[in-house]
This record gives structure tokens, C-alpha cells and sequence, in this order.
């Protein structure tokens, strides 16, 4: 895909993701749906008519026969019931529906989120913004049926007031266009002040981040020490003028409209109202007719207003998010007509790869040719930035690459599944995910069939050096992780590093073992005997097994100069391949730099985390 396809993609129209919604809704309860749906419009009938019951009762009254005055009545009485009856099952069919759309709309989403292949999308700032609102409002989406079937229930109303009044006088009829300018004002509004929020979203991201920067415990030390709180305040302030004064200035603006637009069906009102009862044949029950319709004309057309408003707010605000998520999906889905290998003979080759982030231009990787032979620990070293993470990226798939491809043996990555890929590759990052489970199964969701073997885990946190790790928790693998639970016992940052890596190495027949600073948080003789450790075990897997490749990217030259090759990135180009000694041998960036840190490890000035010499 090239840079200027990355660009983000119009959010599909209202209709297509009310359309898509509605089936969704309908997907998770059938019988619900039509409950809700039916109740809640024929609830609107019964509502309707009481207007033309309180005329006939009056009209009874006056003409003062008994039975008239029963029958109209028993007639209002069965009117205000049916309201009442239809209104509570309404209410509960919607409610017990609105339930288990929130379960299955949420499971929707987590599943396209999930099964989108690259992770793009958690990275572009545009879509993020997308995904952030799908996610913090999604629970209101399950609402959205509510609120449609509501705004179709008053439609009905008003179309049956109108129809009484038009039985009174058929001039009556204009009322109903007089209506027309409110409910019209009411959706442009909606959209405008939507439009306003979307186009503040940015700033209202960054606000809340500032937000969460200036209170939240991780950030808490270095907060205090910099004593950048009173500027994160500032900026925070600034960040929420931003993202306000557009939207005040639409809510102001929207309201002078719809104050006019009221003000002209209130007046058309009394205007009728007027006409009504100045006529020489005026009746009683006339008036009274267009009395009772009318105002509730009103009241139906504020709740139209009103539900059209909250309406429109969660369909542009979820829907369309939601059915863009969808297309979004639709259109990653790769084509894999090839089988990922079950093992590799001679190696992952990079031929050409070339790679530049979604959105942007500049290649963070360029022309890269490269082979990671079968069975061999490779090390990647470079500067901050060289692309060595991008690198790693690539070669799980989170990403494809702008130009060029990645093949393991003859089978180009870009042609398999790329779940299936993923299966066969076992990861440890720097920027791991703390899973707060209890410890066996933090580290036993590294491969899910085996997540209860207790043979697995115990042999995965061995290899991975933790169990001394859980050697120190009070209940050992059954320990609950995370102070935020019952029970939860806190683990230090080098201890959740360590708790990862056994995640890493829970998977038995890996294609490829992606290490990516997995032990930055430990010190580097620690990390030399652990890799030392992993190399032995790479190797046996190798030569024994499937031909496992291990890449390491690592800063510790200790650890590196061990690997069977090292890879030198220099600004998005690979300049240099070989074992430690052919390197040094070559007297080039890798020698330069391994030279540094020994030196820097000899007079002592290197940081604790890359000595090792
Ligand atoms: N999500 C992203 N979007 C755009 N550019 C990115 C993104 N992630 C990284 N980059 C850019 O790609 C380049 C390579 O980054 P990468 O993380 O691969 O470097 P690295 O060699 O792993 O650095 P380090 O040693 O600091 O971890 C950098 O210039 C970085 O700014």
C-alpha cells in the first residue's frame, strides 16, 4: 500500500452505518429486537388518541346523555391503559435488549480490532482518534435502538395528532408544516455540534492525556521531580479552549436557530388555536381538540428534538465509527494463498525490504537485503532510531513493507495468514504488557492450548530465569499479579520483565524468537548469563528442531558479541553483517562502537545498563 493510500478514509454515510447497526442489533437477540421495535411504535397510537378521548368526553359531557358519557369514558380509561401497559413493556423489551446488544456490540468490536492483521490503526493519530471514541462510547451504542425506535414511535404520534386536528378543520394541516423547521434545525444541529467535536478531537485527546500525565502514579515521580505539573495544567487549559470555543460558538449559533424555529411553531399554534375558537360554528370539543393535539404537537415535537439530538450524537458518533472499523478490516484482510512453513530449512530472507510508517513519507527502513540463516542467533545493534524495533515489527507482521519482501524459505509472508504466522513466532518486548492475572496465567496465555500445563509454565518461567520471581510470591505460580486486586501482590518493572519473557518462551516449536530488549531492565551480568542460557537452548532448537531463528536487539555488546550474527542498522540502512570477530576484524560502526562501550565499561562512565564487559 503506498504512503498516499494511508491516508484516513471518509467515515461511511449515516444510512449505510444505521443499516449495518440494525443488523448487528438484530444478529444479537432476533426476538428481543422485534419486541422492543413493535411495542415501542404501537405504545405511540393509544398515547396519540387520548387527545381525541378528551375531546369525545368533553363533547359527551356537554351533551349530558349517560351512556355517551360512558362509553367516552370507558374509552379514555382504555387509551391512558394500553399507554401505560405498552409503555412498561416497551421499556423492558428495550431495556433487557439494550443488554445484549452491549455484550455483542462490545464483543464486535474486540474482535475487529483484534483481527485487523497490522497494527497500524494503534499507532496513525487519525485513527486512533476513531477508535478512542468507538471505545470509550460504545456502551451507549447499544442505545441507539432505543432511541431510533423512539423517534420513529413520536413520528407516528405526530402524524396521528396532525390527523385529528385536520378532522377538526383540514386547515389544520399547516400546524404540521410549522413543526417541520424544528425537527429540521434539530438534525442540522446535531450534525454541526458533532462536526465541531470532531474537528476538536485532537486537542480534546491531548487534554485528556495531559490530564491523565498530571495524575496518574506512573508519572507521578518524574512529575514532581521536573515540576512540570503548573505547565501541564497550562497546557491542558489550553488544550480544552481549543477544543471548546468551536463548540460553544456551533451550540450558540444552533441554538439562535432553534429558538427561532420554535418561537414560529408557537406562534402557529395560538394562531390556530385562535381560528378555531373565533369561528361561528365553534364547538367546545373543537377547541378543546386542538387545545389538547396541539400542545402535545409540541410536546412530541421537543421529544423528537430531543431523542433526534442524542439520536444523531451516538449514530455519527459510534455507528459511522463502528461501520468505518468494519471496512477498515474488510479491506486489510490479506489474501494468504500460501502455508506459513513448518520449518525453516535454510532461513527468512529480506529482499529489498524498504519500509516508511503509514502516513508519512521517509523510509525508516530502506532497500534492507538480509538473510537470518536456519537455526542461528542473530543480534541487531544500532543507534536510537536506526529501525531495529521496525525491523522486528516487520517480521512478526504487524506491518508490511512499502516495498520489497520477507520470506521464510520460499513462502513470501505477505501471501500467509498472518495469524498464522504468528503462531509460529514467540515474542519478549521492552515495552511489555503487564498482564494482571495470577502468575501462571500471565505467563501461560503465551500459548493458549498449554495455558494449564503445569509442566509448560513451570518449564517456560525456568528458561526465562523467572523463577526466582516466583520463588519470592507468597503463593508462587498462583499468586494474583497487580496491587489493584484482592490479594494482588506488586511486581518491580525487572520482575514484570522477567514474568514476560517466560510468556516469550511458552511457545514449544517457534519459527522465530523475537527478543526485542526483553531485558533492558535488568543488569547487564544478569542479562549475559540469561541470553547465554537462550542462545544454548536456540541452538538445540535449531540444529534439533525447526530451524529456529532467534533475533536478539540489544544496546550490551556483552551480550550481542555472542550471537552468530550481528546486524549493524545505521539511519534506516543495514551497513554492516558478520560474527563479533569479522566485525571488529573490519574495524567499522560495530567495532567503533563496541570499542566505546568497553571503554566507557573500563573508566567506568557507562551507564549500569550497558556494561558488561
Ligand atoms: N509508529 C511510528 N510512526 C512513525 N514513525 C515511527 C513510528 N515508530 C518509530 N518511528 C520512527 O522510525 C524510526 C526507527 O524507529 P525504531 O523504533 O525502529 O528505532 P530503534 O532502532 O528500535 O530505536 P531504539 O534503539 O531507540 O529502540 C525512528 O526514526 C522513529 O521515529
Amino acid at each position: 500500500m503506498s504512503v498516499s493510500d494511508q491516508t484516513i478514509e471518509r467515515l461511511p454515510s449515516s444510512l449505510v452505518s444505521l443499516g449495518r447497526s440494525l443488523r448487528l442489533g438484530y444478529r444479537a437477540s432476533p426476538g428481543l429486537i422485534v419486541v422492543a421495535f413493535v411495542t415501542t411504535v404501537v405504545s405511540a397510537v393509544p398515547d396519540a388518541l387520548l387527545a381525541w378521548g378528551i375531546a369525545s368526553l368533553a363533547d359527551s359531557v356537554l351533551s349530558g346523555q349517560g351512556t355517551e358519557i360512558l362509553t367516552a369514558s370507558l374509552l379514555l380509561a382504555l387509551l391512558a391503559t394500553a399507554t401505560w401497559l405498552l409503555n412498561i413493556l416497551s421499556e423492558r423489551a428495550n431495556r433487557r435488549f439494550a443488554d445484549r446488544a452491549a455484550v455483542v456490540v462490545e464483543a464486535h468490536i474486540a474482535e475487529l480490532q483484534a483481527s485487523v492483521a497490522t497494527i497500524e490503526h494503534h499507532e496513525l493519530p487519525d485513527h486512533l482518534d476513531r477508535i478512542s471514541v468507538l471505545r470509550d462510547h460504545a456502551p451507549a451504542l447499544s442505545d441507539l435502538y432505543q432511541k431510533l425506535f423512539g423517534v420513529l414511535g413520536t413520528i407516528l404520534r405526530l402524524l396521528i395528532t396532525v390527523s385529528l386536528l385536520v378532522f377538526v378543520h383540514p386547515l389544520l394541516v399547516v400546524l404540521g408544516f410549522f413543526v417541520v423547521p424544528s425537527v429540521l434545525v434539530s438534525n442540522w444541529r446535531a450534525g454541526k455540534e458533532k462536526e465541531a467535536e470532531e474537528d476538536g478531537a485532537q486537542h480534546d485527546r491531548l487534554a485528556r492525556h495531559l490530564f491523565l500525565t498530571a495524575t496518574s502514579a506512573e508519572a507521578g515521580k518524574e512529575v514532581r521531580v521536573a515540576q512540570v505539573g503548573p505547565v501541564l495544567r497550562e497546557r491542558r487549559r489550553q488544550a480544552w479552549v481549543r477544543r471548546y470555543k468551536p463548540l460553544a460558538r456551533a451550540r450558540w449559533i444552533s441554538a439562535v436557530y432553534q429558538s427561532a424555529a420554535l418561537t414560529l411553531s408557537a406562534g402557529a399554534f395560538m394562531a390556530a388555536l385562535w381560528y378555531v375558537a373565533t369561528r361561528d360554528d365553534a364547538q367546545a370539543a373543537q377547541v378543546l381538540m386542538v387545545l389538547a393535539a396541539g400542545s402535545r404537537l409540541s410536546t412530541y415535537v421537543g421529544q423528537t428534538i430531543g431523542e433526534m439530538h442524542f439520536f444523531r450524537t451516538i449514530w455519527l458518533d459510534c455507528s459511522r465509527r463502528l461501520a468505518w472499523l468494519e471496512d477498515y478490516v474488510q479491506a486489510r484482510k490479506r489474501t494468504s494463498d500460501q502455508p506459513v512453513p513448518t520449518e525453516l530449512r535454510r532461513g527468512i530472507r529480506l529482499d529489498g525490504v524498504s519500509f516508511a510508517y503509514p502516513g508519512t513519507e521517509r523510509l525508516v527502513l530502506e532497500d534492507i537485503e538480509l538473510t537470518l540463516p536456519a537455526g542461528a542467533v542473530v543480534a541487531v545493534v544500532g543507534e536510537n532510531g536506526a529501525g531495529k524495533s521496525t525491523l522486528v515489527k516487520l517480521l512478526c507482521g504487524f506491518y508490511a513493507p512499502t516495498a520489497g519482501r520477507i520470506l521464510a524459505d520460499d513462502t513470501d509472508l505477505s501471501r500467509t495468514d498472518a495469524d498464522r504466522w504468528r503462531q509460529r513466532v514467540t515474542s519478549a518486548f521492552q515495552d511489555f504488557f503487564p498482564f494482571e492475572y495470577p502468575l501462571r496465567r500471565s505467563v501461560g496465555l503465551g500459548d493458549l492450548p498449554r495455558e494449564n500445563d503445569e509442566a509448560a509454565v513451570t518449564s517456560a518461567v525456568d528458561r526465562a530465569g523467572a523463577d526466582v520471581v516466583v520463588a519470592a510470591l507468597p503463593h508462587g505460580l498462583d499468586t494474583q499479579l497487580g496491587v489493584d486486586w484482592p490479594g494482588g501482590v506488586g511486581l518491580s518493572h525487572g520482575q514484570w520483565q522477567r514474568v514476560a519473557l517466560a510468556r516469550g518462551f511458552m511457545r514449544e516449536k517457534p519459527l522465530l524468537m523475537v527478543l526485542d530488549e526483553p531485558t533492558s531492565a535488568l543488569d547487564a551480568e544478569t542479562e549475559h548469563a540469561l541470553f547465554g542460557r537462550y542462545a544454548e537452548i536456540a541452538r538445540d532448537g535449531g540444529s534439533k528442531g525447526t530451524g529456529r531463528i532467534t533475533l536478539l536487539v540489544s544496546h550490551r555488546f556483552s551480550t550481542v558479541r555472542t550471537a552468530d550474527l550481528i546486524v549493524v542498522l545505521d539511519g534506516a540502512r543495514l551497513v554492516e553483517t558478520g560474527t563479533h570477530e569479522q566485525l571488529m576484524a573490519l574495524g567499522g560502526q560495530y567495532a567503533e562502537l563496541y570499542g566505546l562501550q568497553a571503554a566507557a565499561y573500563q573508566d567506568g562512565s557507562a551507564p549500569s545498563g550497558s556494561r558488561g564487559h
